[in-house]
């Protein structure tokens, strides 16, 4: 009896103690060995101090959840809490606990409920300020993934010092379906403004290195590979740990026969999506894992650092569902941007209803033989409307010409020209003009961009308003787009600022490239000093 005393006030110290040193898979082996001795007094009859062991079984389960919750086990610590609470119906750190695990499940309204209830058999000031911040959170959650209405304009105008914004998930007016493109796509079920938010999800795992850009090549290569070797192991925990992720992941495609693959309904990837949804599957064919994560991973790209506020050496990868399911287009309609681990989609135009989504896997203002290259290099070959209309024009052996003088240190001003000569002739109209041009893009930057060239082909080609406006029309809008459009504005208007007319112009290129998540003002200082750069 004694020894058996000995043993639980040795095990509880342990346990205590490795819980403090975060040594979490380790304080739950030593918390299981307890919670098994707890559960053996308490069935035995004769068991005295009942009341007092009941509440040490329902400390040690509570801090066992704790401890599964830093792991991400949640479904684990959730049945953790489970038992705890039938213990004891009302135990604080319980119930706080269980609102964090719901929290980490995108469950707001559930964890609300929890910290609630936690702060109603509360009676310490210290307990009180962090339950404020948890209620207050939960309010906010529950409200941006209702109404997607993301505001980051603190964090940029601090120039992103400190955290980056916590956000919830949010899915806005999509649907998954049959793709004229590849297999399966994402679509619009409703008309979307330019800038208006479609998909904030965070990432199934995400793996981060720093390779600086001086570093050797090979030492660039070796640091890719070892990034890419976590990534996989975390992926691989997190559909050992996870019935519903591994479910999904077997469901997205592996780059073959993408036609015959299943339409998934969108209310899967839902938070609230129940498990009975879910088969056991598992994914024990190594190859299969990592043809699934080639095809649907993703990197945490240059224009999204942006965003993110990190340094250009920091280089991401990352799965993120549903994202996954937006095929490429090379006239895209949406951009994705990343904050923390999270994945942000918004219209980079205005969209219709039934519209598939679209966003851009490599670079889009390259000429078509360079982004047939990037498309082999992805494993497939492009069908969007654009390399579909190009494919016929750029086999002409003139166009084959134009495309070698690009970047050659030839005067562009002079491939600008023949290019716009060319498309008159070949009675090239519409969105047509805007893909051949956004394919030489390089060359029109490079004339409107310099004043000498500017003064020297001004007149015989078209104004450079006219030539974005049907860029931003054919691929959206972009960086380089906005960065132009604000150097031209500077160089007419000084620095006495913009026109007006020309400012909303600015804006809603800005909110394509942005989104709508920053105010106004913030968005316009970004637009200036785009312009000054
Ligand atoms: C991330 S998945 C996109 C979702 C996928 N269509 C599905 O059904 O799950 C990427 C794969 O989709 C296909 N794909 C995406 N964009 C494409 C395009 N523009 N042309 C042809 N295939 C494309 C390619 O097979 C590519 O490897």
């Amino acid at each position: 009896m004694e020894q058996e005393e000995d043993r639980i006030q040795d095990l509880r110290s342990k346990a205590t103690e490795l819980f403090l040193r975060k040594e979490w898979k380790h304080s739950i082996d030593v918390y299981t060995e307890l919670i098994s001795l707890y559960h053996d007094k308490i069935s035995n009859p004769h068991q005295k101090n009942l009341e007092k062991l009941k509440k040490s079984l329902c400390l040690a389960l509570c801090n066992r959840a704790e401890a599964r919750l830093n792991l991400q086990d949640f479904a684990q610590a959730l049945k953790d809490c489970n038992e705890a609470s039938r213990v004891e119906n009302t135990h604080f750190k319980t119930l706080v606990c269980k609102g964090k695990i719901w929290l980490s499940l995108n469950r707001y309204a559930l964890a609300l409920e929890c910290f609630k209830e936690a702060n109603l058999d509360n009676h310490e000031l210290e307990n009180s300020e962090i339950l404020n911040l948890y209620l207050d959170k939960c309010k906010k959650f529950e409200f941006l993934s209702r109404t997607g209405a993301l505001d980051v304009s603190d964090w940029v105008v601090n120039k992103f010092e400190g955290k980056s914004p916590e956000l919830a998930e949010y899915i806005g007016s999509i649907e998954i379906k049959k793709s004229e493109i590849s297999g399966r796509g994402l679509f619009a079920t409703k008309n979307v403004d330019c800038g208006n938010l479609l998909l904030v999800t965070k990432a199934v795992a995400i793996e981060r290195a720093i390779v600086p850009e001086s570093s050797f090549e090979g030492a660039k290569e070796q640091a890719q590979l070892d990034m890419w070797k976590s990534f996989i192991d975390k992926i691989m925990e997190c559909i050992k740990r996870c019935k519903r992720t591994c479910d999904l992941m077997c469901r997205l495609s592996n780059g073959e026969n993408e036609d015959g693959l299943e339409v998934l309904d969108i209310d899967m990837f839902r938070p609230e999506a129940v498990d009975s949804r879910f088969c056991n599957t598992k994914i024990d064919d190594k190859e299969k894992l990592l043809n699934i994560l080639d095809v649907n991973s993703l990197v945490e790209e240059l224009v999204s650092t942006k965003i993110l506020g990190k340094y250009n050496d920091v280089h991401g990868i990352g799965l993120w569902l549903l994202a996954c399911f937006i095929n490429h287009s090379c006239d895209p309609n949406v951009r994705r941007s990343h904050i923390g681990d999270h994945v942000m989609i918004h219209a980079t135009r205005d969209i219709k209803a039934g519209e598939e989504l679209t966003f851009a896997y490599f670079d889009v203002f390259s000429p078509f033989r360079d982004r047939e290259e990037r498309a082999k290099a992805w494993g497939f070959v492009c069908k969007c409307k654009r390399c579909n209309l190009e494919k016929g024009v750029c086999s002409n052996q003139e166009m084959m010409e134009m495309e070698m003088f690009l970047g050659k240190g030839v005067d562009n001003g002079g491939v600008v020209y023949r290019l716009e000569e060319s498309m008159r002739r070949w009675m090239v109209r519409g969105k047509g003009k805007g893909y051949l041009r956004s394919s030489f893009w390089q060359a029109y930057t490079d004339v409107y961009d310099s004043e000498r060239l500017s003064r020297k082909w001004g007149s015989k080609i078209p104004m450079m308003e006219n030539v974005l406006d049907s860029v931003v029309d054919a691929v959206g809008s972009d960086e380089r787009i906005v960065k132009l459009l604000m150097r031209g504005l500077k160089r007419k208007n000084g620095h006495k600022g913009n026109g007006i007319l020309e400012m909303e112009k600015a804006m809603k290129l800005g909110r394509g490239l942005y989104g709508k998540i920053m105010k106004k003002q913030t968005l316009k200082t970004i637009l200036i000093q785009l312009g000054g750069n």
